[in-house]
């Protein structure tokens, strides 16, 4: 957007650009574990603000061109997306500052959760429903996450489950993640097109939106079990579809096939698989 788009905020010149964090205002505390950038730590923000600081490790990430998107991510604003609050960009190592989430990765809390979550499945719906509100609102907005899984949402206070790290898989600058015949390629969510010709799309978003909804209905287990990527990109092609989780009923597995279908054309919207699964859930009580 050009700098007449954006209202000029009164302190105009004055202050960095409102995405840049003066590192200054920053006190970064414990290590929360690393990612495909490197070190994660939290910390406050002006004293008193949580939040999770990304500090990019060298050779990672296409800084400048991350950067240049930084503004366009600041403005994705949804109570299930994982706040982008700016960056520390005027020195090296560029730190990415985010919306702090205090129970971590959605995976790690399905398998933490197991056996109160698999008794739950109203919950584990509406999990799955939080997840795809954000998703619509990205859809809703021409945003492809290109690397949605369980791992890569963020659970907080009162089972709020939001989206994280949504584009960034487009900076990624180790050829193992973004090559599909890489070793940290997300072969297990990616849809046949994705897989012959990495056609990302909100369509590809919502077939792997499809393998969240089984491991979410699954508490956490690994697609396709210890199958090989080969073997998985076989099945998938030939149509081969995940099984339906035991703790999930069938409605719910019927909106997850529609995810799986082969033709992206074919597959549901996130705004129609919202309505759908809410239905569902009103359905429940
Ligand atoms: C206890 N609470 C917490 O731990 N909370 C939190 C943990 C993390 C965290 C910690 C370590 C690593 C990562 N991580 C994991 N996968 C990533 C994947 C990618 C792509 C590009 C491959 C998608 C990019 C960055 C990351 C990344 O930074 C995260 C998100 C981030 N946030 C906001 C929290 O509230």
């Amino acid at each position: 957007t050009s700098p007449c788009d954006r209202p000029v905020p009164p302190t105009a010149g004055l202050s960095h650009d409102k995405w840049e964090i003066d590192p200054a205002e920053l006190h970064l505390l414990e290590e929360l574990g690393s990612g495909q950038f490197g070190v994660v730590r939290r910390g406050k923000w002006r004293g008193t603000i949580d939040v999770a600081v990304k500090m990019m490790k060298e050779g990672t990430m296409s800084e400048d061109d991350f950067i240049e998107e930084a503004k366009v991510m600041t403005k994705l604003q949804h109570q299930n997306l994982v706040q982008l609050y700016g960056v520390c960009s005027k020195d090296r190592p560029i730190y990415i500052v985010t919306e702090y989430m205090r129970h971590g990765s959605l995976l790690n809390y399905l398998r933490r959760h197991e056996t109160s979550l698999g008794a739950n499945v109203g919950l584990l719906l509406d999990m799955c429903i939080q997840v795809c509100k954000g998703m619509a609102y990205l859809e809703r907005h021409n945003y492809i996450h290109r690397d949605l899984a369980a791992r890569n949402c963020l659970v907080g206070s009162e089972n709020v489950v939001k989206v994280a790290d949504f584009g960034l898989a487009r900076y990624v600058l180790d050829d193992q993640y973004t090559s599909s015949g890489g070793t940290k390629f997300p072969i297990k969510w990616a849809p046949p097109e994705v897989l012959n010709y990495t056609r990302f799309s909100s369509k590809s978003d919502v077939w792997a939106y499809g393998v969240l909804m089984w491991e979410v209905f699954t508490c956490g287990k690994m697609p396709y079990g210890r199958l090989k990527n080969t073997e998985v990109v076989e099945r998938v092609q030939r149509g081969i579809i995940l099984e339906r989780p035991k703790a999930c009923f069938k409605e719910v597995y019927e909106v997850m096939r529609k995810c799986w279908a082969h033709c992206p054309e074919v597959r549901p919207s996130f705004r129609v698989l919202k309505e759908q699964l809410i239905s569902v859930s009103q359905g429940l009580v």
